[in-house]
């Protein structure tokens, strides 16, 4: 189990993460969600001990922490990071490099070729990182990480540069990592398929966890109806609208159903349907909450 308690961070007088708290347990994945700039890295920087925070504790498993440098050695055997594409040797190959993970963490390399196969990094493994596309950059570095193969892993902006098949092989990958038991923290920017992976996603805002989003379990659900502000105008000066409704980035109207009759609902539907707009009814998705939080 990882644990942060109260971790502030601030640059000069820029304050990035501001008494943030979490909890995560292995088996989870995790998504990371905010704009350029928010704090992801830090985050992770902070969970790693690359920076040390102004304030706030770090914990793992209830009882180590980066209180001294065996300590820090213990948690860093369990913890491995994504390593940025400019950490490449140029004049290495890919095998050298998952080979270095494997060994470093592990102690071993006899795991290394069934991962080179199920990235489908057969046909270029060997050759040197220089001659690889960034496409083919980016699962080496993921698969650096199946190399260190290590309880807990902070991956910042892992389907970077990646096309669509090796999103869906990515994300694969980290479902399977999830049924290892491992505790993996993913930043991204492509929120369209952190559902495909993810338990939950931490929304970061104003160096918080404003939002935690679930996928397992029934979110809330609203109806969901995308308007002109004009027709938006008019629904709220003719009808009472619930409390808690919400009208993310001036153009999405969700009504919340959750605590609403039968009658009230099917009355909600027949105000929206003269609108002539697609109306869908569910929880909301990870580009809403995104929208809500982030739009300006
Ligand atoms: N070493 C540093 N010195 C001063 N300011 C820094 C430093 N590192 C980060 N920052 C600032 O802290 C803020 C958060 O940066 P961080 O890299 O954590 O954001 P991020 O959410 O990971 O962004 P991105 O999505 O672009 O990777 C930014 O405003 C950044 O300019």
């Amino acid at each position: 189990m990882l644990k942060l308690k109260d971790v502030s961070v601030a640059y000069k007088d820029k304050k990035v993460l501001d008494k943030l708290s979490l909890t995560a347990e292995q088996g989870e994945v995790i998504g990371l969600v905010a704009p350029n700039g928010t704090g992801k890295t830090t985050l992770f920087n902070v969970i790693a001990n690359f920076l040390k925070p102004n304030s706030g504790t770090v914990s793992f498993h209830e009882k180590h922490s980066y209180r001294s440098e065996k300590e820090e050695i213990r948690i860093h055997k369990q913890l491995a990071t994504f390593p940025d594409q400019s950490d490449l040797f140029e004049e290495l190959s890919g095998i050298d490099h998952l080979k270095l993970y494997a060994n470093m963490w592990q102690k071993t390399t006899k795991h290394v070729p069934s991962i080179v196969e199920a990235l489908h990094m057969t046909g270029y493994v060997k050759k040197k990182v220089r001659t690889y596309s960034l496409g083919m950059r980016q699962r080496l570095c993921f698969a650096m990480m199946e190399a260190a193969d290590t309880p807990m892993m902070l991956m910042d902006e892992v389907m970077n540069g990646l096309d669509l098949s090796n999103v869906a092989l990515i994300s694969q990958r980290l479902n399977d990592l999830k049924k290892k038991e491992k505790l993996i923290f993913v930043a991204s920017h492509l929120l369209e398929n952190l559902d495909l992976y993810a338990d939950r996603v931490l929304f970061l805002k104003d160096g918080k966890i404003i939002h935690e989003q679930h996928f397992h379990g029934d979110g809330d659900a609203f109806i969901k109806i995308s308007l002109e502000k004009e027709q938006y105008q008019h629904i709220k000066n003719t009808y009472s609208l619930p409390d808690d409704y919400h009208f993310i980035a001036n153009h999405l109207l969700c009504i919340p159903i959750k605590d609403m009759v039968m009658d009230s609902q099917a009355e909600w539907m027949n105000r929206l349907l003269p609108f002539n707009r697609e109306i869908t009814i569910g929880p909301l998705g990870t580009i809403e909450y995104y929208e809500k939080y982030f739009h300006s």
